[in-house]
């Protein structure tokens, strides 16, 4: 073949894919205003329903629903996304949580959608988020929330796609791991911080990166600890420095009964 025969090829290639990427976009974008007209599909306020349970006086729980992870390899052999978001949301979860990471979380869009028309509760949709494309996507399987963590993202990428997720109305939880990176997060509009006690380099985790972490978060700022939450002891802790919301997986996924696992962890 001839050279210019091959770079014309390669050309078209790339137009085709960014021609694809753009009707699947559109395509998204439809889904996704059709939901905010369809009331089952609604937002349902994700930050809202925290703020009512801190509100109250309780804990504003996120209860997640991953099979796997990749510290952890399978968490939960029976998995029933839709039996367990009914069982959190009968023991005072404030919110779901649902990894629909396929590659490293073994997560689906559609574990997503089977555990949202389960409940009545707003769902964040937990994944890696790093393209307008996916929130437009998060709003067209139902979710109520997407999930923006700063170690992956520019500050003006951050910003453009939290821009897109207000103006389909979804919430957005930003989620930090160091001081720096919970600078990043202030410049956001979102009231909804998380701080991950789990080093996602290392896997390591400890309940002190949000401890260490704390006099750094304005009030008016809903403060999440995210990871590593496995007993009463460390509810007790967080519950004596303020820190009334959490985000828990893993104790949850590997009891039986996960909604029981809720109740006895914070009742
Ligand atoms: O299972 P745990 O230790 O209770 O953690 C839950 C949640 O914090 C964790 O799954 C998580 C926090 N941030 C993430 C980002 C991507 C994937 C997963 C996560």
């Amino acid at each position: 073949m001839s050279d210019i025969l091959d770079k014309i090829v390669a050309t078209k290639k790339i137009e085709i894919a960014a021609d694809l990427k753009k009707i699947s976009l559109a395509n998204q974008r439809d889904q996704a205003e059709e939901n905010n007209r369809n009331a089952l599909l609604k937002p349902r306020g994700f930050i809202q329903s925290i703020e009512r349970k801190i509100a109250a006086g309780k804990a504003g729980v996120i209860t997640e629903i991953k099979k796997a992870s990749p510290s952890k390899g399978i968490l939960r052999e029976n998995f029933q996304p839709a039996e367990i978001a009914q069982s959190y949301e009968k023991n005072g979860a404030a919110c779901l949580s649902v990894l629909t990471d396929k590659d490293y979380f073994q997560g689906a869009n559609a574990y997503l959608q089977a555990a949202r028309a389960a409940c009545n509760i707003p769902v964040l949709r937990k994944d890696f988020t790093i393209d307008p494309y996916q929130v437009y996507e998060a709003r067209a399987i139902g979710a109520d929330a997407v999930l923006l963590i700063v170690a992956c993202l520019e500050l003006n990428q951050m910003k453009e796609l939290e821009a897109c997720a207000h103006e389909l109305g979804l919430d957005v939880l930003v989620e930090v791991h160091s001081a720096p990176e919970l600078e990043q997060a202030l410049e956001l509009k979102t009231s909804l911080l998380g701080i991950n006690n789990r080093n996602l380099k290392t896997f390591e985790v400890t309940l002190q990166t949000t401890l260490s972490l704390l006099s750094m978060v304005p009030t008016g700022i809903t403060l999440v600890t995210e990871s590593g939450i496995m007993n009463r002891a460390d509810v007790q802790l967080m519950r004596d420095h303020q820190i009334n919301a959490f985000l828990v997986g893993e104790a949850f996924m590997r009891a039986n009964d996960p909604g029981a696992a809720l109740s006895e962890l914070f009742n």
